[in-house]
């Protein structure tokens, strides 16, 4: 469990990044953070993973605070993949890039081998092949596979689909599927709200260092104050029902004037064509 306790935090002490932030995420939830640019979701990441200590305020991860915890117990339980994927790529070959972490917490070994060997086959990878000589999609893939292959308990995706094209996030973000599907909590910042409301169920909006908005994604997807307020435009299907909802009142209550995605919108308008 992750909890931060009216945490502020700054790089420079005279100019503070979050102004209080507090929130709790349970083991297993999937919570995406949204925000305009240079609201402090990345800042309030890297407090996850301890790269950064609160000012004031308590940020606790299974009840220990992160000033306490050792960057090494630390990065045991929380995975973390970089916004760029070349901040975490260092080594010459796929294989060793996915041995590096278990070398790094000292755990490398024929476990970690054969561990390493059975994602290089899941993830159809060239063990052989250089990292810096693959694409970006392929580069990103490596640098979660190599969070993955650690099996820690909570992965944190600094924009995990940015500068992917469709097919590669779709890869990507079926992977993060099936590692929450399997118990592990993921905690993501994602600026594209489509896969925001395709793969999480709690969404919490930051706005100038503070949380503004926190609950089940739709609810927050579909509050025009928190969409007016954090500058966020919800995806095309949330958008369409709202304003339907909008310009025919009496559709607000009538499942097309609530459909979230493009199932439930084509059945809420064969319903209200036979209704007519
Ligand atoms: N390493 C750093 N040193 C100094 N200031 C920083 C650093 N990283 C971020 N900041 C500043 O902290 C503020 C919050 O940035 P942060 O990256 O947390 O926001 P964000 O919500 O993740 O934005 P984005 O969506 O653009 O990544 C910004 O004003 C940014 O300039």
């Amino acid at each position: 469990m992750i909890q931060f306790k009216d945490v502020h935090a700054s790089y420079d002490e005279a100019l503070p990044i979050l102004k209080g932030v507090s929130f709790t995420v349970e083991r297993g939830e999937f919570v995406a953070f949204v925000g305009t640019n240079g609201a402090g979701k990345s800042t309030t990441m890297r407090l996850v993973n301890g790269l950064l200590k609160p000012d004031a305020g308590e940020v606790l991860i299974d009840g220990m605070s992160t000033t306490e915890l050792k960057t090494s117990q630390l990065a045991r339980t929380v995975g973390f993949l970089f916004q760029n994927p070349d901040r975490q790529i260092c080594c010459n070959t796929v294989r060793e890039e996915l041995l590096f972490g278990f070398k790094a917490l000292g755990l490398a070994g024929p476990e970690a081998d054969a561990r390493v060997d059975a994602l290089i086959s899941e993830f159809g990878f060239d063990p052989d092949e250089d990292p810096f000589l693959m694409n970006r999609g392929a580069r990103q893939l490596l640098a979660l596979a190599s969070i993955v292959v650690l099996a820690p308990p909570v992965v944190v995706l600094d924009e995990p689909t940015t500068g992917l094209d469709y097919r590669e996030c779709v890869k990507v973000m079926d992977i993060v599927r099936q590692l929450h599907e399997g118990g592990t909590t993921v905690i993501m910042v994602c600026h594209d709200m489509e896969v925001v409301a395709d793969y999480a169920s709690r969404c919490i909006v930051m706005s100038d260092g503070q949380v503004v908005d926190d609950g089940p994604t739709f609810e927050v997807l579909r509050n025009s104050d928190t969409l007016e307020r954090a500058s966020l435009v919800p995806p095309q299907i949330v958008a369409v029902s709202m304003e339907l909802a909008c310009a025919v009142p009496r559709l607000a209550s009538r499942p097309v004037g609530c459909a979230n995605t493009v199932e439930e919108m084509a059945a809420a308008i064969v319903d209200e064509r036979s209704a007519q």
